[in-house]
C-alpha cells in the first residue's frame, strides 16, 4: 500500500502494528446514589485492523463510557476487551491491563494540553515513558508535527494557539507514540463549523494514510458518516445498527436510527384488510402492494418531500399525494426553503428548491411521496421492505 507523505513518515521500525479489536458481552453497571444505573448492556463488537469505527448515538447512551472502558479508564463489571492477541480486560478471570500498558492513546475533546509546556514538550510528554533517544525523540516529535501541519508550532504554548491548532496538537500527541489504538472522543465539537469540516477532511486523509485503527465518538451524524469505515449507532447502552456508512444511512434498520440520521418527518400508514391505505388518515389509492396490510409508521428526510398547493395538478409520474395539510411557514435557507407543514398528527419540515418557492404561509397543501424515498417501519420500528406497490 502507498501510504503517502504522513504514513512515510510515521512508518518504521518501531511502528506499532494497528490491532484488531475485539469487545465480547461488555457490561458496565455505575453506582448514583446507592441506585446502580446500567449504562453498557452485553455489548459485542470487532474493530478491524486500520479501520475507523465511528460511534454514533444522543448524549448519554454509553459513547465515552465504552471508549473509556478501551483505555482503561474504566473497568466493566461483565466481559473481555482484546487488542490484537492480548487480552487487556477479561472480568471473569480478573484481568486488567493498567491504561499506560495497552498502548491506546486518546484524544479528548477539551484538547487536554499542558498550558505550561510548549508544543514540542507536550507532544513528546507519551514517549517520556518509552526509553529512547533525545535524538530519535526529537524527530518523532517533528515528524507528528508535520503530519498535522503544525511543524511551525513546536516552540509556542497551547495558550498561544487557535482551538483548531490545539487539536491537531492534541492529535500529534496522540499519534506519537504510534498507538496500536486511537480514541476520539468528540474532538471537533468544541471547533466552529468550518474548521471542523476543515479538520474532518485532514483526519479522513490522515487515517488513510497512515491506516490506524480507530474508534471515535461523535453524536453528529454527517461526521459520523463522513468519517468512519462503518458507524455503530448506539441507543442506551446496546448497538441499534453497525454497518458501512451507506448502509446506515440508505437502510436505517430501525426507526430510532432513521430518525437519528436525519428522516425526522414521521407519518401513520395504516392498511386495512381490504387494501385501503391511509396516511394520517388521508385515503391514498395504489401506495401499497396488494396484500400488504397493518399499521406502519413512515419517515422521510426533509428533501425527500414535496409540497404542493391543495387541488393542484403537477405532471410527475412517481409521486402520491396526500391532501389535507396545512403549510406553517417558508423559511428561506439559500438555495432552499424550509417548509414547515402539519398534516394531522404530524409536522413535517419539507425542503423546496429556491427556484420552486412560490407557496405562502396558511395555504392549504398537499404532501408528496416518493415511494422510492420513504423508509417504511412496524410497530416494532423494525425495517419493513416490499411494501410498495410496484409501479
Ligand atoms: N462516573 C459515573 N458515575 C455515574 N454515572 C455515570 C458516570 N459516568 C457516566 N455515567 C452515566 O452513564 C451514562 C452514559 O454516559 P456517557 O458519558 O458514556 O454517554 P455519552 O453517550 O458519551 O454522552 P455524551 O455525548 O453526553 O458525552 C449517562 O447516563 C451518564 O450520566
Amino acid at each position: 500500500m502507498d501510504r503517502g507523505a504522513a504514513g512515510a513518515a510515521l512508518a518504521g521500525e518501531q511502528d506499532a502494528r494497528p490491532v484488531q479489536v475485539r469487545i465480547t458481552n461488555l457490561n458496565k453497571t455505575f453506582q448514583r446514589n446507592k441506585e446502580s444505573v446500567h449504562v453498557l448492556h452485553d455489548i459485542s463488537l470487532e474493530v478491524e485492523e486500520g479501520e475507523l469505527l465511528v460511534l454514533l448515538g444522543p448524549s448519554g447512551c454509553g459513547k465515552t463510557t465504552l471508549l473509556r472502558c478501551l483505555v482503561g479508564l474504566e473497568k466493566p463489571g461483565e466481559g473481555r476487551i482484546e487488542l490484537g492477541e492480548r487480552t487487556v480486560v477479561d472480568a471473569e478471570r480478573r484481568v486488567f491491563v493498567q491504561p499506560n500498558r495497552r498502548d491506546v492513546a486518546m484524544v479528548f475533546q477539551n484538547y487536554a494540553l499542558w498550558p505550561h509546556m510548549k508544543v514540542a514538550a507536550n507532544v513528546a510528554y507519551p514517549l517520556k515513558a518509552r526509553r529512547m533517544k533525545d535524538e530519535i525523540k526529537r524527530g518523532r516529535v517533528q515528524e507528528v508535527l508535520d503530519v498535522v501541519q503544525c511543524g511551525h508550532l513546536a516552540d509556542r504554548y497551547p495558550p498561544e494557539l487557535s482551538g483548531g491548532q490545539q487539536q491537531r496538537i492534541s492529535l500529534a500527541r496522540a499519534l506519537a507514540p504510534r498507538p496500536a489504538l486511537l480514541l476520539l472522543d468528540e474532538p471537533l465539537s468544541n471547533l466552529d463549523a468550518l474548521l471542523r469540516i476543515d479538520l474532518r477532511a485532514q483526519l479522513r486523509l490522515l487515517h488513510r494514510e497512515i491506516g490506524f485503527t480507530g474508534v471515535y465518538v461523535t453524536h453528529d451524524q454527517e461526521e459520523a458518516l463522513a468519517l468512519g469505515t462503518r458507524v455503530a449507532v448506539m441507543k442506551e447502552g446496546r448497538f441499534e445498527q453497525i454497518g458501512k456508512p451507506g448502509e446506515v444511512y440508505h437502510r436505517p434498520a430501525t426507526e430510532y436510527v432513521a430518525d437519528f440520521l436525519g428522516a425526522r418527518n414521521r407519518m401513520a400508514l395504516e392498511v386495512a384488510a381490504d387494501g385501503t391505505a391511509t396516511i394520517n388518515g388521508v385515503p391514498v389509492p395504489g401506495f401499497v402492494r396488494p396484500g400488504f396490510t397493518g399499521s406502519y409508521a413512515l419517515r422521510m428526510r426533509d428533501g425527500d418531500l414535496t409540497v404542493r398547493p391543495a387541488g393542484a395538478t403537477t405532471v410527475d409520474d412517481r409521486r402520491h399525494w396526500v391532501a389535507g395539510a396545512r403549510l406553517l411557514e417558508v423559511l428561506p435557507a439559500g438555495d432552499h426553503a424550509e417548509h414547515v407543514v402539519v398534516m394531522g398528527d404530524s409536522t413535517l419540515f419539507v425542503d423546496v428548491p429556491a427556484a420552486l418557492g412560490e407557496l405562502e404561509p396558511d395555504q392549504d397543501v398537499e404532501i408528496g411521496l416518493d415511494p422510492d424515498h420513504v423508509l417504511c417501519y412496524d410497530v416494532d420500528g423494525r425495517l419493513v421492505d416490499d411494501w410498495a406497490a410496484i409501479r
